[in-house]
């Protein structure tokens, strides 16, 4: 069956439905992986966004049970070239096309996504329509009310848990604020014996530090950070009680709680092989990537934050450190889900700092 993708500068790619047959509004992004298409789908920091896999198959080896990122999956929609009918992998127990159509989320394919990407890549992320399948549609009228749409900016609310549960250990007290949390970040600190506690994001520094954490990680999450000032003024309060690891949004909301800016890249990171480099050793990683945002390197002056790391395609911030409090985070995925381990090593970073604190503290 039919289906148009319609773009906000009246671009119209025509193609056939999957999934979902009802319509959908967000902002068009590509994501360069080659496999993970699961994780991605699963990945709340997607909420509001439609996915272009700029790789040429899709759904190959079908959907399973073990990867998912979430439980409800946010993406608004899915654009591939070729969506594969017959999955084939031991693991697999549903398509692609079953996942998205029991979820509520359309999905379009035979499109040029070399073409959508390329159009991305020149004019910037920009808002996009899927259309209902077989539906005949006035495209000069689906373009004007698009370009009048506003997208919504409580994506974090949507996705967040909306009361803490624990995810136990007898290692360390760690406070996760869910902003959008990928389960990646649960299952390295819970593979590392951590006694997890997550939390919503509106939940305060004081009820956070009731806990008695050892340490507190700040998830990653969709939207804009300038959306969420009230996480901000939390973390603001955090620095220096406990230490601190952020991933993702959580390094931009770390950053604007230490006076840094964040700005809007021309069309994100999203991907699996982006090269970064840790400036202290001078190693580079190849990171998993998924962000919209980034932190302005210019605005770190006069702030108490040191940039650890840099990516190596376009030279902005990955990375960043208090120079006075123990508290470091990252742009990119460390929890990959899907990528490459490269920086997996960061999670271990951060149970070294809690008990490097703990003894600090005990000592004082
Ligand atoms: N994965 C994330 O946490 C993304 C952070 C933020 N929503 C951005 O797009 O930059």
């Amino acid at each position: 069956m039919e289906r148009y993708l319609i773009l906000e500068d009246g671009t119209v790619f025509e193609g056939t439905a999957f999934g979902s047959r009802k319509a959908s509004v967000g902002e068009v992004v590509f994501n360069t992986s080659m496999t993970g298409y699961q994780e991605i789908l699963s990945d709340p920091s997607y909420c509001g966004q439609i996915v272009t896999m700029t790789y040429p198959l899709i759904g190959n080896y079908g959907i399973n049970s073990d990867d998912f990122e979430s439980i409800i999956p946010a993406a608004k929609g899915l654009v591939v070239r070729e969506a594969a009918d017959f999955p084939s992998n031991f693991r697999c127990n549903s398509t692609l096309d079953e996942l998205l159509e029991t979820k509520g989320i359309p999905g379009i394919a035979e499109i040029d996504t070399r073409k959508l990407t390329r159009l991305i890549r020149s004019k910037g992320s920009i808002k996009g329509v899927l259309t209902a399948a077989g539906e005949e549609v006035d495209v000069s009228e689906v373009v004007r009310t698009l370009q009048q749409t506003v997208l919504p900016t409580d994506q974090v609310a949507q996705v967040s848990t909306t009361h803490p549960y624990p995810s136990p250990g007898r290692g360390k007290r760690v406070v996760l604020i869910d902003y959008g949390m990928k389960h990646g970040i649960l299952r390295e600190l819970n593979k590392r014996a951590c006694d997890v506690i997550v939390v919503p994001h509106h939940t305060s520094a004081n009820e956070i530090m009731a806990w008695g954490p050892d340490g507190v990680m700040l998830s990653n999450g969709p939207g804009d950070p300038k959306d969420v000032p009230q996480c901000v003024e939390t973390i603001k309060q955090l620095l220096g009680e406990v230490p601190l690891f952020g991933i993702c949004l959580g390094h931009q909301l770390f950053a604007r709680a230490c006076g840094a800016e964040t700005f809007k890249l021309k069309f994100g990171h999203r991907g699996g092989n982006h090269p970064v480099m840790d400036l202290t050793t001078g190693r580079v990683e190849i990171t998993s990537q998924n962000h919209g945002y980034s932190v302005d390197e210019e605005a770190l002056q006069g702030t108490r934050l040191k940039v650890t790391h840099t990516a190596l395609n376009d030279g902005t911030v990955e990375g960043l450190k208090h120079l006075d409090y123990p508290a470091f985070t990252v742009q990119y995925h460390p929890e990959s889900s899907p990528g490459p381990e490269d920086s997996n090593y960061l999670f271990d970073r951060f149970i070294e700092l809690m008990t490097a604190n703990r003894k600090e503290q005990q000592y004082a």
